[in-house]
C-alpha cells in the first residue's frame, strides 16, 4: 500500500529547496528504477511516495510494473512573487509539475509575517484548499505534508503557516511535517531585519498546527554544502541550479528529505514511515522540533566501505552523526548538543547495503546507556534500516533528535526579538494587517516551549509529573553526561 506525502513549498526559499528535492528525488528513483526493452522506467510503488504516474490507466497495471512512467510531482508550488516558479516552469524540472500546480502573485509580502498570513492568507486561502484537494484526491492513502519554507520572510512565513493552519483544519488526520529554514542564532548574515519578528510569529503556529518541524539553519547549511555533503559530485544535484547560489546548502536539505523518506520507499530491514517516526519521537504534542544530523559530511569519510568492516564503519557514522560538525542547525555559542542535553526521544536511519541490524543495534543500546534520556523512555529510540544508498552511493546515517538543546536556537531568537520589541521598532509594518496582541501572544508561547524544554533536563517532560518523572541520574553521572564513540 504506497504512503502518499504532497510537499507544499511557500516562498522563494520553499520552492528553491523544492527545486532541489524533486531534482533529487527523481534522481534517486530513476537510478533504482525497473527499465523496459526501450530503456524506459517502469512506474514502482515506491515511486507512489512523490510522484504520480499520468500515463496509468488503470492502479492495478500500475502495481503490476506494467507502465511506462509520466511523471508528475505531488506537489503544490505557491510563491507571491513569480520568479522562482517562473524560473522553475522554464528549467530542467517543468515537465515535473503542470501549471494548475502554481499558485503565485506578483508582490511578495515584504518581510513581513502578518502581510503573508493575514493579507494572503485570506486571498488565497479557497484557491490554496482546492490545490491541495487536486493532490491530495489522487492518493490512495495521504499520510503527510511536507511544508518546505523560510522563517526568515514574509511568504514563507507568515502564508505558509497560515496554509499549514488550513491543513490541520481541513485534512486533521494526515500528517504535516515542517522543514524550517530559520534565521542563523547569531543574526549572522542574516539579510531580513525583521526575521526575528517573522521566525517568533511563524513558531507559534509551528507549534500549534505542524505535528513535527526539522529545524535548520543557513549558516550550518553553508558549513555542510562546503564539505560535500549534498554530494555535490552527482550529475542529479548539479542540474538544479538556483538563481541565488543557494544550490549547494539547498541539496542538503533535499538530501535530509529523501534519506528522512527512504525507509517508507524502498526495502530494508526495519522500514520506518512518517507515522511511526511522530509517534515515537514526538511524546508531547507541543514538543516535536527535531534536530537533524547527517554522516558522513565530506567525501573519504565513514560510509564509503574501502577494506573497512561493516562495524567500523557503522560506529564512524554513529560518532559522527552525533557530534555538532554533523548537525544541521547551529546551537551558537551554548555550547550544548546532544551529547550533553537532555534527549527526549531519538530517530536513527540508516542507509546502506547489507549493513547487519546487529551493528545497528549494539550502538543504539549504547547511546541508551550513555545519553541522558529520561527514565520513563530510555527505549525512546526508533531505528531504520534501508539497503538502498543515497545518490552518494554509500552507506549513510541520518539522526533526528528531540531535546533540550533546541533552547540554544531558541533563546538567542527571544534575545534578538526582544532587542527589537523593546523599542516596538518595525512593529507598525505588522499592524497594518493585525492586531499588536500576536506579538506577546507568540512570545509567549515561544517562553512557554523554552521552559517546557527545560522541564525535560530537570524532570524529563511532562508539565505535571514532578516527582516521578527524574532522570536516571545515576547512569548519566556515572558516564559523566557523555557519549563515547
Ligand atoms: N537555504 C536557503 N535559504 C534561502 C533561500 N532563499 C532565501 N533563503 C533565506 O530565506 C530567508 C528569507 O526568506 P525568503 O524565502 O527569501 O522570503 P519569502 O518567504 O519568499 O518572503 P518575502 O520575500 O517576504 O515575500 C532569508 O534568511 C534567506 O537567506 C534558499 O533557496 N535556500
Amino acid at each position: 500500500m504506497p504512503r502518499e506525502i504532497v510537499t507544499i513549498q511557500v516562498g522563494q526559499c520553499g520552492n528553491q529547496i523544492g527545486r532541489s528535492f524533486w531534482s533529487r528525488a527523481l534522481h534517486e528513483h530513476a537510478e533504482n528504477a525497473k527499465y523496459d526493452g526501450d530503456s524506459r522506467p517502469v512506474f514502482s510503488e515506491a515511486m507512489s511516495t512523490f510522484f504520480r504516474n499520468v500515463n496509468m490507466s488503470t492502479k492495478g497495471e500500475m502495481y503490476a510494473g506494467s507502465e511506462i512512467c509520466d511523471l508528475k510531482a505531488r506537489a503544490c508550488l505557491i510563491d507571491m512573487e513569480d520568479g522562482v516558479l517562473a524560473e522553475t516552469m522554464r528549467g530542467p524540472l517543468k515537465d515535473l509539475f503542470s501549471t494548475a500546480q502554481l499558485l503565485s502573485d506578483v508582490s511578495g509580502a515584504g518581510n513581513n509575517w502578518a502581510h503573508g498570513f493575514y493579507e494572503y492568507g485570506e486571498k488565497y486561502q479557497d484557491l490554496f484548499l482546492e490545490l491541495v484537494r487536486s493532490q491530495a484526491e489522487p492518493c490512495d492513502s495521504l499520510q503527510s505534508f511536507f511544508l518546505m519554507h523560510s522563517l526568515g520572510g514574509g511568504t514563507g512565513s507568515g502564508l505558509g503557516t497560515r496554509l499549514l493552519e488550513l491543513l490541520a483544519d481541513n485534512y486533521g488526520g494526515t500528517y504535516r511535517f515542517a522543514t524550517s529554514v530559520l534565521p542563523s542564532s547569531s543574526g549572522e548574515g542574516d539579510d531580513v531585519i525583521t526575521s526575528p519578528y517573522n521566525s517568533v510569529l511563524a513558531l507559534n503556529q509551528l507549534t500549534e498546527h505542524a505535528d513535527a518541524v526539522l529545524p535548520i539553519d543557513n549558516a550550518r547549511l553553508s558549513v555542510l554544502s562546503s564539505k560535500g555533503a549534498s554530494g555535490s559530485g552527482s550529475n542529479a544535484v548539479k542540474s538544479a541550479k538556483g538563481r541565488d547560489g543557494f544550490d549547494a546548502m539547498n541539496n542538503v536539505v533535499a538530501r535530509l528529505l529523501t534519506d528522512l523518506t527512504a525507509s517508507m520507499r524502498f526495502d530494508g530491514d526495519l522500514n520506518t514511515d512518517l507515522n511511526e517516526i511522530t509517534t515515537n519521537l514526538v511524546p508531547f504534542p507541543r514538543m516535536h522540533y527535531l534536530c537533524p544530523a547527517l554522516a558522513p559530511m565530506g567525501l573519504g569519510s565513514h560510509g564509503s566501505r574501502g577494506g573497512m568492516n561493516s562495524s567500523v564503519m557503522v560506529k564512524g557514522l554513529f560518532r559522527d552523526c552525533f557530534s555538532p560538525d554533523c548537525s544541521l542547525i547551529s546551537m551558537g555559542e551554548t555550547g550544548v548538543n546532544v551529547r550533553n542535553s537532555s534527549v527526549l526521544a531519538c530517530g536513527v536511519f540508516v542507509r546502506g547495503s547489507g549493513i547487519p541490524i546487529s551493528d545497528v543495534n549494539a550502538n543504539v543500546a549504547r547511546l541508551q546507556a550513555e545519553l541522558r534520556m529520561p527514565n520513563w523512555n530510555r527505549e525512546g529510540f526508533k531505528i531504520g534500516l534501508c539497503e538502498v544508498n543515497g545518490l552518494e552511493k554509500r552507506s549513510s546515517m541520518m539522526t533526528l533528535t528531540n531535546s533540550d538543546m533546541i533552547n540554544g536556537v531558541f533563546e538567542s531568537l527571544v534575545e534578538r526579538f526582544n532587542k527589537l520589541y523593546r523599542r516596538k521598532a518595525n512593529v507598525h509594518h505588522y499592524t497594518q494587517f493585525c492586531d499588536a496582541g500576536i506579538f506577546d501572544e507568540a512570545l509567549g508561547s515561544l517562553e512557554q516551549l523554552i521552559q517546557d524544554y527545560k522541564d525535560v533536563g530537570t524532570r524529563g517532560g511532562g508539565a505535571e509529573r514532578g516527582e516521578d518523572l527524574i532522570w536516571d541520574a545515576a547512569e548519566s553521572q556515572k558516564k559523566g553526561r557523555g557519549v563515547a564513540f
